[in-house]
């Protein structure tokens, strides 16, 4: 892909697009089983990726590779063209994982998780900053969660513990949005929110790359579908008509999310940001 022309000295040249991820014969295997297969992908920056396929076809494993968090077995990977173990701008990444791992962990309030969505942003020598304080407060409101501020994480309930966690991505303010299955246990008036907040965010220039089963309102905002089948890429291209897995043939995703009662609308949350160092994107 590349960027729009550019002008030198009355010639017209095309500048590549800057490419926020590239995977080159990925391989990936996990107790002793192929999850992905021999993966080559390239996100470039303003994209608007969806990642789809059945469920194990291996979507959350690409993602996680992407970001450096699993080792490949084969291949490599580059966020913004370095190597994941030389990569320094994490701040530019924001990653909302499928859920919030808090069992048994250290009890923290929601506030703390959504401010450790800055931690990639803070020199370690720098106290907390008023901007990191306003970007948290702003993100907090953004996904309705103010009033929720000085709760456990743990005594929310699974659609708003989802919530945290893309507040904690909007706080670090990145380039680009990593989510895993964002619509999933969220009804769908927060569906709804959701796509308008990424339309936002998308619109300012944001890039942004997700994992779905079914994209509901978010499919217009979809430029790109790239399509698993046990690990390996089976389509990558426009999305398809009436876009997500349940317009694929042999699609067979079984739906382990209901709807969550506890998960209410996604309130105003559009062009703050996100962003995480590597040991913060999966608490
Ligand atoms: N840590 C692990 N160890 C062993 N196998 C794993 C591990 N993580 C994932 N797998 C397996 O890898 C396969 C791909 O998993 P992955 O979560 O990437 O699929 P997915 O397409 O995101 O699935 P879903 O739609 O159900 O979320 C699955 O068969 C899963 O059981």
């Amino acid at each position: 892909m590349t960027a729009p022309v550019a002008h030198d000295l009355g010639k017209a040249v095309t500048v590549p697009a800057t490419t926020a991820f590239r995977m080159t014969a990925g391989r990936i295997s996990l107790d002793g089983r192929e999850i992905l297969r021999g993966v080559d992908l390239a996100i470039e920056e303003g994209e608007v990726v969806a990642v789809l396929g059945a469920n194990g076809s291996g979507k959350s494993t690409l993602i996680r590779a992407l970001l450096g968090l699993i080792p490949l077995s084969g291949g490599a990977t580059e966020l913004y063209g370095a190597a994941p173990a030389r990569f320094r701008q994490w701040w530019r990444i924001g990653y909302v994982p499928q859920r919030l791992s808090v069992g048994g962990g250290v009890p923290a309030t929601v506030r703390e998780i959504v401010s450790s969505g800055r931690i990639s942003r803070q020199s370690r020598f720098r106290l907390t900053s008023a901007a990191d304080k306003a970007a948290v407060t702003r993100a907090l409101h953004e996904v309705g969660l103010s009033d929720r501020a000085g709760d456990p994480v743990q005594a929310l309930s699974g659609g708003q513990q989802q919530r945290v966690l893309i507040a904690r991505a909007l706080a670090g303010e990145p380039d680009v949005f990593v989510l895993d299955e964002p619509t999933a246990g969220v009804d769908a008036a927060s569906q709804r929110h959701l796509a308008d907040t990424l339309a936002g965010l998308i619109q300012g220039g944001r890039t942004v790359l997700l994992v779905a089963h079914e994209l509901g309102p978010l499919e217009p905002l979809i430029t790109r579908a790239v399509v698993l089948k046990e690990g390996c890429v089976v389509h990558d291209g426009p999305p398809p008509q009436a876009v997500g897995a349940h317009a694929l043939p042999g699609h067979d995703h079984v739906h382990p999310h209901a709807p969550h009662p506890g998960a209410g609308a996604l309130s105003g949350w559009s062009d703050a940001a996100i962003g995480s160092r590597a040991e913060n994107l999966d608490l």
